[in-house]
């Protein structure tokens, strides 16, 4: 698998929220957090919002027992390094990966995660359904950003968030910083949304990631947003389309479980370089 080249990589992206996917089926890589920074910064590296190693559960030392072992496991690094639980957009390009490399019959597939085992079905148009399992809501918050104060909820979509609903023009809000956030309620950090209703059952959605800064689309994100919107309007179950900088993607919640359907897209292939993989 890892030629003299130094190891395999594909890029993609789901709406914008991009990744390397680095295929590790044993585990031998040292994914260290410099390799990582390197890897996802655009100007050292390749640049991306993260990184996706393609291994076998059973060769990852911290995947969750729930995990049968002969699993594809989606290791989900930010671009800091940090290892998060879950990533709605990352799932969908990993199960892309995973039928595109013949890992994988295309139709509905288990993908492991630290927040569980996925199920992804593939479909004839080339979009990605995900079972993201049931969102729950774990209290209230606030936060502000370019000077608006917005009261929100927190949401565990396998990883935190907290989901501002307001009328609020997006375009205004400078999200170059992290919005400050309640330390004692998020103590691991979290992923911060900013939501407006639109006509019908659409919203629109910025986000600042955790480990990340602001990106162009978070898939957890957009179920928090629903669960957030749906709950602004009276309902606890229902469907948007959540519209975000980099496209445009379908989130129902239901009373037990919620999906994400959007696009994944594989952009390029090749190999690193093996002396800048030993000096990043
Ligand atoms: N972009 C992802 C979420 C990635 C993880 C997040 N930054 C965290 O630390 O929880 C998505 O599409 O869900």
């Amino acid at each position: 698998m890892h030629s003299s080249q130094g190891p395999e990589f594909v890029k993609g992206h789901g709406t914008q929220n991009d990744f390397i996917i680095l295929p590790d089926p044993d585990g031998e890589l040292a994914l260290t957090d410099e390799r990582v920074q390197a890897l996802c910064d655009p100007h050292r590296g390749l640049g991306a919002d993260g990184v996706l190693r393609v291994i076998r559960a059973g060769a990852l030392e911290d995947a969750p027992a729930d995990v049968p072992a002969d699993v594809w496991f989606m290791d989900y690094r930010n671009a800091d390094g940090s290892i998060a639980e879950m990533c709605g957009n990352g799932v969908r390009v990993f199960a892309r990966y995973l039928v595109d490399a013949g890992l994988a019959a295309p139709g509905e597939l288990p993908v492991g995660t630290r927040a569980g085992v996925r199920p992804v079905r593939i479909h004839d148009d080339g979009r990605v359904t995900v079972d993201m399992g049931q969102a729950k809501i774990f209290g209230e918050s606030t936060t502000s950003a370019s000077g608006h104060s917005f009261a929100g909820v927190a949401v565990d979509v396998g990883n935190p968030h907290l989901a501002c609903v307001g009328d609020v023009d997006l375009a205004e809000l400078d999200l170059k910083t992290a919005p400050p956030h309640d330390h004692h309620l998020f103590p691991h950090g979290v992923n911060v949304e900013f939501v407006r209703p639109l006509e019908g059952d659409h919203i629109q959605m910025r986000v600042h990631e955790r480990g990340v800064g602001e990106t162009r689309s978070c898939g957890t994100g957009t179920v928090a947003a629903t669960v957030a919107a749906l709950r602004a309007a009276g309902a606890e179950t229902g469907r948007r389309v959540v519209h975000v900088l980099g496209g445009t993607v379908e989130v129902e919640v239901t009373a037990t479980t919620s999906t994400l359907t959007g696009p994944a897209v594989l952009v390029a292939r090749g190999n690193l370089d093996p002396t800048w993989w030993q000096r990043p």
